[in-house]
């Protein structure tokens, strides 16, 4: 600290007993802010490595892109839904009527220094955002990354997920042109579903019938503000816990559920992360200079008596659409008001597919009775039914996203519109189970062939020709440590409810959730599910000679 001084005011102290500049300056804002000892405790914190580690890493990035070039974007987006005639430089729209919104989008497209790519570079990082966002939860879903300690920061995960979807949804209804537009009404006929509430939630949301005066100006304030907010609380919230829990690893020789192997967060982890940013800006950049996307000055700005064709909202919204586009148009009758089952369905699965993903972790490890911390990573394979029920999942997610877009199916590949929707139909119920059977039996297959390898070693690819006669390949034994990375994983034991009569013959209490978690437990994690370890004696036995190739 300063006070450590001889120095008198104004005189300079001799050149030679001066600290370097950088450590003064740190010096002074340690004295004010106290981060040395922050710092100093965690910038050695050790990161492991694995490729999937960078997902979560693509989804920071495009975020931080997305602030800051939506930023740019609101210098000159005017949120109103006043009227006005257009008289900018491109030549199709002159004199026709438009919304604020629409005229300030295409002022931006073609008037605004830069204005088009990073509106291009706002839009194509939301998309890749939301797919990094999608693919990261998966990474940590089929890993099992969500198990204790994690829970709650796979819930944080799950939210940002699911206000990435609304708060695109809000920005790509923005600009006010024929799509967007069409999107706002689809949204509409979805809230009027909802009983008792529908309507009034409409009204005030619209302020008054669709499309109102208002909703553009709502949803700005939603989309600048509120959304991206919570947001950022979010996964600041999300990295903290992710450095307070430390990262998960894969099995390896001297990693434990006790330690973390890997590189230093300063300066090995900053560098890369630093290089890493540069090459996910530069890599949206091109996309972004390069490939069209939402050009709303072709379709013309949004007016409640028409639809453009091939609508289709941005990715991540579609898997919702495709629920309403294929669900039948049942209506029914009850006390004089009309339920709209036909959207009230889909919506209602919406929430519930989507929340059953948001749970997972909390029914697993009920159903498994597993309370223990768990940082060392499964592969996909050696939790066959986990796996199999994530590509169920993405079965369904994927069947309604071909659902949302039947008509440019239809269009592009001159099928039948009714045929697609009645193969999502189908698809819908028979697709997940499909996917989960062969999902299963694809990780217990792998099983196979890593119990294989242990006890038999390596394919050599070498024929060679024993005395006899005999033609054989020569498998080679495998390094330790990939001996070690094929047996490291535990393998689950189903729960048992034991005996119900004690040893003086009085009758023990089940109760029937305690016998379907049982069942579950066991149909679920049973022995039919894995394919048992090789031993140490089966291993001793085989590589001892006898039978050994
Ligand atoms: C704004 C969106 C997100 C950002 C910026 C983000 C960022 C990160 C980062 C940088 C990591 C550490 C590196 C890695 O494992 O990839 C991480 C880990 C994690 N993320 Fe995310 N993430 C986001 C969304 C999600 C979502 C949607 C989920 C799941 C629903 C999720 C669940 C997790 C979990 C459980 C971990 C700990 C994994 C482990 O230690 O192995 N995150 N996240
Ligand atoms: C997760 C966060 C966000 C996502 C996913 C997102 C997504 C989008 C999308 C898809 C559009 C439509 C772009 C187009 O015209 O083609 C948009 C528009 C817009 N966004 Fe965002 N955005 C996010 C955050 C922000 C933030 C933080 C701001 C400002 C601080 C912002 C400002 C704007 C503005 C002003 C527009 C209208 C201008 C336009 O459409 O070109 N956005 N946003």
């Amino acid at each position: 600290m300063s006070t450590a001084t001889t120095n008198t005011p104004g005189a300079a102290a001799p050149d030679n007993r001066k600290a370097p500049a950088g450590e003064r300056v740190a010096d002074w804002a340690d004295g004010r802010l106290g981060i040395y000892s922050l710092a100093k405790a965690n910038m050695r914190k050790i990161f492991p490595d694995h490729w999937s580690f960078m997902l979560g890493e693509i989804c920071l990035y495009s975020f931080i892109i997305i602030i800051l070039t939506g930023v740019y974007l609101t210098l000159f987006f005017h949120p109103s839904m006043n009227e006005v005639v257009y008289h900018g430089p491109y030549e199709p729209m002159q004199g026709i009527r438009m919304s604020e919104a629409y005229a300030s989008t295409l002022n931006i497209s073609f008037d605004v220094r830069g204005g088009l790519l990073v509106r291009q570079i706002h839009h194509w990082a939301a998309v890749i955002f939301l797919a990094g966002m999608f693919v990261h939860m998966f990474r940590v879903f089929f890993t099992g990354a969500y198990r204790k300690p994690r829970e709650i920061n796979w819930l944080f995960g799950f939210l940002l997920f699911v206000l990435g979807m609304f708060t695109g949804f809000t920005g790509y209804s923005l600009p006010d042109d024929l799509l967007s537009g069409t999107g706002v009404r689809f949204t509409q006929g979805a809230i009027l579903s909802m009983p008792v509430v529908g309507t009034y939630i409409s009204m005030f949301l619209f302020g008054g019938e669709f499309p109102g005066g208002d909703i553009i100006a709502r949803f700005y304030s939603i989309h600048i503000l509120l959304l991206p907010g919570i947001m950022l609380g979010l996964v600041v919230g999300h990295l903290i816990l992710v450095f307070y829990h430390k990262h998960t690893q894969f099995a390896g020789p001297g990693r434990t559920n006790k330690n973390v192997v890997g590189m230093p967060l300063l300066p090995v982890y900053m560098a890369k992360a630093g290089g890493f940013f540069f090459l996910v800006f530069g890599f949206i950049s091109v996309i972004a200079a390069i490939a069209t996307i939402n050009p709303i000055w072709g379709i013309g700005p949004y007016r409640p008596d028409q639809v453009s064709t091939g609508a289709q909202p941005d990715w991540y919204m579609g898997f919702a659409e495709g629920f309403v586009r294929v669900m039948p148009g049942w209506e029914i009758n009850l006390w004089g008001h009309t339920l709209v089952l036909g959207v009230l369905i889909p919506l209602v699965l919406f929430g519930l597919i989507l929340g059953l993903l948001a749970l997972w972790p909390f029914i697993e490890s009920w159903i498994t009775g597993d309370k223990r911390e768990h940082h060392i990573l499964d592969k996909p394979r050696n939790a066959p039914t986990r796996t199999a029920l994530g590509v169920a999942w993405v079965t369904i997610y994927f069947v309604m996203l071909i659902g949302g877009g039947n008509d440019i199916w239809a269009t592009h590949f001159d099928l039948s519109l009714n045929a697609i929707s009645w193969f999502v139909r189908v698809a819908f119920f028979a697709g997940p189970v499909l996917a989960f059977i062969v999902t299963r039996r694809i990780c217990l297959g792998l099983q196979r062939r890593d119990k294989e390898k242990v006890l038999h070693g390596r394919e050599s690819g070498l024929i060679k020709r024993l005395p006899h006669g005999e033609f054989v390949e020569v498998h080679e034994p495998l390094s330790p440590e990939h001996l070690h990375k094929l047996t490291a994983h535990e393998q689950y034991k189903p729960l048992e409810i034991g005996p119900t009569v004690d040893e003086n013959g009085v009758e023990r209490k089940v109760s029937r959730l305690q016998k379907v978690r049982a069942r579950l437990s066991k149909s679920l994690y049973g022995e039919d599910n894995q394919i048992a370890k090789p031993t140490a004696e089966e291993y001793k036995e085989i590589t001892s000679g006898h039978g050994h190739h």
